[in-house]
């Protein structure tokens, strides 16, 4: 069953998480207005999913039913391409829907469980699979317990002073396994249905204790939620922030039970890492998708508030090269995500992986330049995305009409329309949330090291300095063609060699 929004808000009446924002407990995920922006974000993957426009592109076909695109485990890279723009769709509505983190941690489980039962003779893609099943056929949403809170970054998890710096098993019982410790960033923490719990590195054999993968109700006993608000619901000038955003939550696992049947890895060192590792290309390249939907929104209101401020970028050509590096920036990093759709990597377990050099140059693209497209669309806009004065004044009688006869821009334009865009552009690339998309695009999905770490792991250096040493010893430089050295003499030329320098001119 393919839920809407307004079902997936009612789901989460049935699920009882202990849940604290700003200190306070809260009663009712659902109906609590400053979570209410993520719940809307997240919803957004619901209603496309029955949009006659989106549909296409919103779900697919997997185990014989109609799932959402963010549920379904990728089979062609045409999935993968499908993906990309489905991510870009959503965010460039929403900000951040949250849910493709769902469709790639599934991704990683499904490569990883069918690694660990081919070097272990173990059972976990069977209960993958299966949960897959009940996931897809629920049409739930799951949150992503990948970010131990990791203590000493300079120790490594047997060694942290407190061992609940990292999520790791406690106990083994019949039924199950028991876990104990922190993720420290879980995005949309308090309104999801079940946690994906996973490694964030790759793990010693002395660490095997955190190298556990499983699926946990949101509400199970023991876990404990404590989230900022989604957004910034509430706030008048938040054109956007006010309706959508993402709250982000520690999640702490307090001796929580998890059946077998919910255990996908417990101590495999190996298939950890390679859990978290196919995971964060899935995601990389997500993450491509979703600040690409970002870029979309700076473009749009950058144009719009050149327009609004009496500028044509045809005629000046400063705002026109402003614009076209956003372009360019945008449609870069996003390129990278479509090649690595196109030549996307198939695994054993049947699925198809994005080419992770692509996938990390993209991320890595797009964490760094996100402070160069919020510069480029200030650049774009002027002062006024801070300097103008609040919502309230537009209602105080005093002011408001001698403010909108002198802060119009180009006269067909209304003085509340360009007052409209600069607060679009202040809530996009100046407020809390810009902070906030800032740092996602920088850290989430990894930082740029982890990134550069992987582009340098899988890029075939080797095969380029094969290619130049070929190049080199067969001479091809002088005419560009291949050309032949003959012995006895130094090049290709036909000079004869030197003699050893005589003893005497070496005096
Ligand atoms: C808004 C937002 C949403 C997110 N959502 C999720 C989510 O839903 N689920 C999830 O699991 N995670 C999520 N993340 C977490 C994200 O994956 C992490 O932020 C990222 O992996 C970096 O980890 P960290 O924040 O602990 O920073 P750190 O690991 O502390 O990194 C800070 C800096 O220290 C460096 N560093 C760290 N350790 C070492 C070391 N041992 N040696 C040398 N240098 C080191 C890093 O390279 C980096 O430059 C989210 C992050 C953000 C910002």
């Amino acid at each position: 069953m393919l839920m809407t929004a307004e079902d997936y808000r009612e789901s989460l009446r049935s699920l009882s998480p202990r849940v604290f924002v700003n200190g306070e407990r809260v009663e009712c995920v659902a109906d609590d207005p400053r979570l209410a922006p993520g719940i809307n974000g997240v919803g957004v993957t619901y209603d496309f999913a029955h949009e006659p426009a989106h549909r296409r592109l919103m779900t697919a076909r997997q185990g014989g039913r109609t799932v959402n695109r963010m549920l379904h485990v990728d089979e062609t890279c045409a999935d993968l391409l499908d993906k990309l723009e489905a991510v870009r769709l959503v965010c460039k509505v929403s900000g951040c829907a949250q849910r493709y983190l769902s469709h790639d941690a599934l991704a990683g489980f499904h490569m990883a469980t069918h690694r660990a039962d081919a070097v272990h003779g173990t059972d976990y893609h069977a209960r993958f699979l299966a949960y897959l099943e009940e996931v897809q056929r629920r049409d739930l949403t799951l949150g992503v317990a990948m970010t131990d809170a990791k203590g000493d970054r300079s120790k490594r998890p047997a060694d942290q002073p407190n061992p609940d710096t990292y999520v790791h098993v406690t106990e083994r019982r019949d039924g199950g396994i028991v876990i104990r410790g922190t993720k420290a960033i879980v995005t949309g923490a308090p309104y999801m249905h079940e946690f994906l719990v996973m490694p964030c590195r790759t793990h010693r054999p002395e660490d095997a204790a955190c190298a556990v993968a499983c699926a946990v109700p949101v509400d199970a006993e023991g876990v404990t939620i404590v989230a900022k608000p989604a957004g910034r619901p509430g706030e008048a000038a938040a054109k956007f922030s006010a309706r959508y955003g993402q709250s982000v939550g520690v999640v702490i696992f307090d001796d929580v039970f998890v059946p077998h049947e919910r255990v996908f890895l417990d101590g495999e060192v190996e298939e950890a890492g390679h859990l978290t590792t196919s995971y964060a290309t899935h995601h990389r390249q997500s993450c491509i998708g979703a600040r690409a939907g970002f870029g979309d929104l700076l473009i749009g209101a950058g144009a719009m508030m050149s327009e609004a401020n009496g500028l044509d970028p045809e005629r000046h050509g400063h705002i026109r090269d402003a614009m076209v590096d956003l372009i360019t920036i945008t449609e870069s990093f996003f390129a990278c995500g479509v090649a690595a759709s196109v030549y996307g990597v198939a695994s054993e377990s049947g699925t198809v992986m994005p080419e992770p050099v692509f996938a990390n140059v993209g991320k890595l693209l797009l964490a760094t330049r996100i402070y160069d497209m919020h510069r480029l669309a200030h650049y774009v806009s002027g002062g006024l995305v801070v300097a103008l004065p609040g919502p309230d004044e537009d209602h105080n009688p005093q002011t408001a009409a001698s403010l909108a006869a002198v802060l119009g821009g180009r006269g067909d334009i209304p003085a509340e329309r360009r007052a409209e865009v600069a607060r679009f552009m202040e809530d996009l690339t100046v407020s809390h949330q810009a902070g906030w998309y800032s740092v996602i695009s920088l850290h989430g999905g990894g930082s740029p090291e982890a990134m550069k770490r992987e582009i340098w792991r899988n890029y075939p250096v080797g095969e380029r300095a094969d290619l130049v040493g070929q190049l080199i010893d067969r001479g091809v430089y002088d005419a560009g063609q291949r050309v032949s050295r003959q012995p006895g003499r130094c090049c290709a030329r036909g000079c004869e060699a030197p003699d050893r320098i005589a003893p005497e001119a070496a005096e």
